[in-house]
């Protein structure tokens, strides 16, 4: 039977504005609140809104299970840094999750291996769970992505996110606002091998995401711990219909003792 619970998260990056976050948000709230699945904790459901919009987001989830989070936290815990955000502010608020590493902030931000790691690190020290994203830069075989993303996730985590609840977002950067994920195969030989690669902590999910949108789950029947969403699931009805993949599927596996 599978104990571990389906992921279902998303960023809006930068493409919302405050009132549609705040829409969204309670949209969702009202289709999710007695959501069985999402009640008894088979679906994490995560939401990744901007920094000024995390309040919002909060107190319309409020008394709902869904999770709120950031989409970055500094990589120093408190102190000088003009325009930044602390990961012990977030927790404070009330977030549960930050998302750290994502290829974005890597490549229009300077992110480095060594922030990335402290960030992960702050997210830990904080409760915070850290959504980890990792992925491949190029196009190339699985074996050479797997390679790639086990020395991203060492580096980011080190022994401390070893024994700790941990999203690893597997996100080729390629497949990121693209007008389509990478294949299933692909997809499901990369999460599995990183599975494996964290089989020493049953707290950590693996979770794709790059072009994800509605009957991707499905598709990937298993293969995967869930999903991590961006444009694809702008339409909040279209988040809802991932989640209920989510129930579905860990009701079959359920049923089917896998
Ligand atoms: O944060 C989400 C991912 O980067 C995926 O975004 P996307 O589905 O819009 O490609």
């Amino acid at each position: 039977m599978t104990q571990h619970p389906i992921v279902v998260g998303i960023s809006f990056k930068m493409y919302f504005g405050y009132a549609q976050t705040v829409d969204w948000c309670r949209h969702v709230a009202r289709q999710l609140a007695n959501h069985a699945a999402v009640l008894d904790g088979r679906v994490c459901v995560f939401v990744l809104p901007s920094f000024p919009a995390i309040l919002p987001a909060l107190e319309a989830f409020a008394g709902t299970p869904v999770a709120v989070g950031a989409q970055n936290l500094y990589h120093s815990a408190n102190g000088a840094y003009t325009g930044e955000v602390s990961g012990a502010m977030l927790a404070e608020m009330g977030c549960r999750y930050v998302e750290v590493g994502h290829a974005e902030r890597r490549r229009l931000f300077g992110e480095n291996d060594d922030i990335v790691a402290a960030k992960a690190q702050l997210a830990l020290d904080e409760g915070l769970t850290p959504v980890l994203c990792i992925g491949e830069a190029d196009r190339g075989s699985a074996d050479e992505a797997i390679e790639e993303c086990r020395g991203q996730i060492d580096s980011a985590l080190g022994a401390a996110g070893r024994d700790r609840p941990v999203v690893i977002a597997y996100e080729p950067h390629w497949a990121i606002g693209a007008s389509a994920p990478a294949s299933l195969d692909h997809i499901a030989a990369v999460c599995q091998g990183l599975r494996g690669h964290l089989r020493d902590n049953p707290s950590a999910s693996v979770i794709y995401g790059g072009s994800a949108g509605p009957d991707l789950l499905t598709r990937l029947a298993g293969q995967v711990d869930g999903l991590f969403l961006g444009r694809f699931a702008h339409d909040p009805t279209a988040f809802v219909s991932v989640v209920n993949e989510a129930a579905a599927l860990h009701h079959s596996s359920t049923t089917q003792g896998i």
